[in-house]
């Protein structure tokens, strides 16, 4: 696997192999890779000749007083990891490299980015959407793969690739669990013992409230606060979010007829997970 750290250079690389034609998958992360990362590099591995995982905390999707600095980081474990997994090239940017003395440019989506986790992290989703631009537009790739855990970003990413006329296919890759249920996360390594064990509830709550839509609940109202009440039990849980809303919008349904996606966020102490279950009303 050939590990990049310079622009100029990875550009230089993918050009040549996309003169001889070669196709490019692109899994863009923040690196300390688990297995959510690397069923991604694996999808990738299957479409691609070229596999290219970006590792790079961003800072301009992290507010003030966000966990930036403490962000879990481990390039030498990342770089076997994505190895084994299938990827053939690894860019790893000094934040400099991607931001120099001057930058002023962002991209922006608008609405869609106002609600959920916009909406407790002002600014974040314009530091995603400016970094996965600059990204494409350094590694050029045929398909990007992104997972369903940050829902809201994979429908964000897709407005704006449409919307930009970028030519490139986004593909969404199914959640990766643990084997109790909780989503995996790259933050899930803040948890305490008392913290891991109560948030399997996020999970839980979700599945539960799949079910009453598969068994004809239609009240989302109704769905919400038979989450809302089953997250409360734990004593460690302090909610930021529970919406169901429509999957391309992202607004609140009431009465549950179509597909939904039923997002939520938690805090547990200091750190903050999300999850979510798409479910269809009958
Ligand atoms: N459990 C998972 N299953 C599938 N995809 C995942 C999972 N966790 C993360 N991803 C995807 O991996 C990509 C990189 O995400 P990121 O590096 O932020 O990892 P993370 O574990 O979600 O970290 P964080 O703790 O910041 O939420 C994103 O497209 C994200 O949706
Ligand atoms: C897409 C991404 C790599 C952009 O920094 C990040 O938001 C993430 O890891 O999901
Ligand atoms: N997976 C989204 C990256 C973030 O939380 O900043």
């Amino acid at each position: 696997m050939k590990v990049f750290k310079k622009i100029k250079e990875i550009k230089s690389y993918l050009g040549e192999q996309i003169k001889q034609g070669m196709t490019i998958g692109f899994v863009p992360t923040m690196g300390y890779l688990h297995e959510g990362h690397l069923s991604l590099i694996r999808y990738a591995a299957k479409d691609n000749d070229i596999v290219v995982v970006s590792v790079f905390v961003n800072p301009t999707q992290f507010g003030p007083g966000e966990d930036l600095e403490k962000y879990p980081r481990d390039l030498d474990r990342d770089i076997r990891l994505a190895q084994q997994a299938g990827a053939t090239v690894l860019f790893t940017p000094e934040v400099e490299e991607m931001y120099p003395n001057g930058y002023k440019t962002y991209v922006e989506v608008e609405q869609i980015t106002g609600t959920l986790c916009g909406a407790s992290r002002p600014g974040h989703f314009r530091g995603v959407t400016t970094v996965v631009s600059k990204l494409f537009n350094i590694i050029n790739p045929n398909r990007a793969y992104f997972g369903q855990k940050d829902a809201q970003q994979s429908i964000v990413i897709k407005r704006m690739v449409k919307d930009l006329n970028m030519d490139i296919e986004i593909i969404v890759c199914p959640i990766v669990r643990e084997s109790d249920g909780l989503a995996m996360s790259s933050r899930n390594v803040y948890l305490n013992k008392d913290e891991r064990e109560q948030a399997v509830v996020l999970s839980q709550s979700l599945f539960m409230a799949k079910e009453m839509i598969q068994n004809g609940e239609k009240d989302a109202l109704k769905i919400k606060k038979a989450i809302i009440k089953m997250i409360k039990e734990k004593p460690l849980a302090d909610i930021d979010y529970v919406s169901i809303v429509d999957i391309e919008t992202l607004t609140d349904v009431s009465e549950i007829n179509n597909k939904v996606l039923i997002a939520l966020a938690v805090r547990f102490g200091k750190t903050r997970l999300i999850d979510n279950i798409m479910a269809e009303g009958k």
